[in-house]
């Protein structure tokens, strides 16, 4: 047995992490589980079974190339067969079509959702927002939120439908993996991979949070182009677990496994988090957001957001995300003579923001930590009315402006999203969000700007020579 604590949810300390992103990891928690020479011998060490989990198929080009060995007690496929669950709810969609959801280009936007009074765990508390394709094509994405108040109890969850970036925005998540356990904060995102069995426990009761699921692809670093080799997310700032285990009898153990959207449940009697140790590249990870190195214009105009892309997923499309995961760290605003919050727009690429907390420079209100937006495809949107006529009344834009504990992000696809009925029937549904910008009236004055009084769009500092 692991020395570690068995009661997962008992633990409140970090676990031991290996770092980086991509990289080939190993690790076992006995020493010597590991065969030496080959992955799959005759007899691997301590009477183990080998098993490998892909995350690619198997000719994938070696770069893109994703899988792990595991070497456990019992291999996963020792259950009872899968039996459809019971639906308790039904608010998880796999595949986007006219029978699931609609598509709107209305501004959506919804307030933080409360966490139930009875108990919820994890998979019961989270219902698919929005999303496009299907996860039997392989191709598309779902976007979910979930809000729970209790761990996991006896089963675990298995999604073979795609990766999971889950962004908790209340209360931590005490995750165990066949890889290892991960101990994930608001302010810090984890990705599971498809198919990886897990469990999350909430040591501090309620929790609430966002989740994009990508079908067919898996998160990546985005190129860094002419920033050089430098800034954004670190791959050393990327934790992955180290090898943990338990060696349980749990009669009734249930794994619950997503499969295009749908639940099944399959019987077992054992802890399927009884990988002894493992290596490979097909990891589970997480992330700290405070870590991100945000670059920024230093002289004019407001930047597009795509330069704080923390991940991304990518379509056949060179340059065209699936999804890309951007946030709104705090960061200093220095551009002179510009409106410094977001620009008004309408974009190719569909918007879903969340907020962990602070306030997003945008928005004057209504847009809570919690809550969420949804801006599709050329559907217009920025800043509301409050946010448009402080920004030019203080004259604000002159001296440089820290923007300071806030983090909101963005899941932006280049594929129109489709929105689930219970979401748009929800008590949580802002219908006064185009109130925010009715407000925005004309400045225009034939005679020329009042404002800017022609002044120069940017001052040039002449440095003379002695
Ligand atoms: O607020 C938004 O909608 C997201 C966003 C932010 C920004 O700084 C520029 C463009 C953009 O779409």
């Amino acid at each position: 047995m692991s020395e570690q604590p068995q009661n997962a949810a008992a633990a409140t300390e970090e676990p031991e992490y290996q770092s980086g992103f991509g990289n080939h990891f190993s690790s076992e928690a006995r020493p010597g589980a590991l065969p030496r020479g080959q992955n799959s011998p005759l007899i691997c060490p301590f009477g183990l079974y080998a098993e490998q989990i892909s995350g690619t198929s198997f000719t994938a080009p070696r770069k893109h190339n994703q899988r792990s060995w595991f070497y456990r007690i019992k291999p996963s496929v020792t259950h009872k067969p899968f039996d459809r669950r019971v639906p308790r709810h039904n608010r998880l969609v796999g595949e986007f079509d006219r029978s699931t959801s609609s598509a709107t280009p209305t501004q959506l936007r919804w307030r933080p959702a409360d966490v139930p009074d009875s108990p919820v765990d994890f998979v019961d508390g989270l219902y698919t927002v929005c999303g496009a394709g299907s996860a039997f094509l392989r191709h598309g994405y779902a976007i979910h939120m979930y809000a729970a108040n209790k761990s996991m109890d006896n089963c675990a969850f298995c999604n073979a439908d795609g990766d999971f970036l889950i962004v908790p925005q209340q209360g931590r998540l005490w995750i165990t993996t066949e890889c290892g356990r991960l101990f994930v904060s608001p302010g810090e995102i984890v990705v599971l991979p498809q198919g990886l069995r897990f469990l999350v426990d909430l040591p501090d009761g309620p929790s609430r949070g966002y989740v994009a699921e990508v079908f067919g692809v898996h998160f990546q670093l985005p190129d860094l182009g002419p920033i050089g080799a430098n800034g954004l997310a670190a791959p050393r700032d990327f934790l992955v677990p180290t090898a943990w285990f338990e060696e349980k009898f749990h009669p009734g153990y249930t794994i619950v496994q997503k499969f295009g959207g749908d639940l099944f449940v399959a019987e077992q009697d054992f802890s399927p988090f009884n990988v002894v140790a493992w290596h490979g590249n097909y990891v589970p990870y997480k992330y700290d957001l405070n870590k991100f190195c945000p670059f920024n214009t230093v002289l004019i105009d407001h930047g597009d957001p795509s330069i704080n892309t923390v991940l991304t997923a990518p379509s056949d499309k060179p340059g065209i995300a699936l999804l890309d995961f951007v946030i709104f760290p705090p960061r200093w605003l220095v551009s002179e003579h510009t409106f410094r919050p977001p620009y008004y727009h309408r974009n190719c690429m569909s918007e879903f923001m969340g907020l962990i907390y602070g306030v997003y420079d945008a928005k004057a209100d209504g847009f809570l930590p919690g809550g969420a937006s949804l801006h599709s495809c050329m559907t217009p949107h920025g800043p509301d009315t409050k946010t448009f006529e402080a920004t030019i009344a203080h004259g604000k834009g002159a001296d440089p402006f820290r923007i300071k504990d806030t983090m909101a992000f963005m899941f932006e696809s280049y594929l129109i999203p489709r929105v689930c009925p219970w979401v748009l029937d929800s008590p949580y549904l802002d219908c006064d969000y185009y109130q925010c910008w009715i407000g925005l009236k004309s400045h225009f004055s034939s005679e020329g700007s009042d404002r800017t009084g022609g002044a120069p769009q940017v001052e040039i500092m002449a440095v003379k020579g002695d």
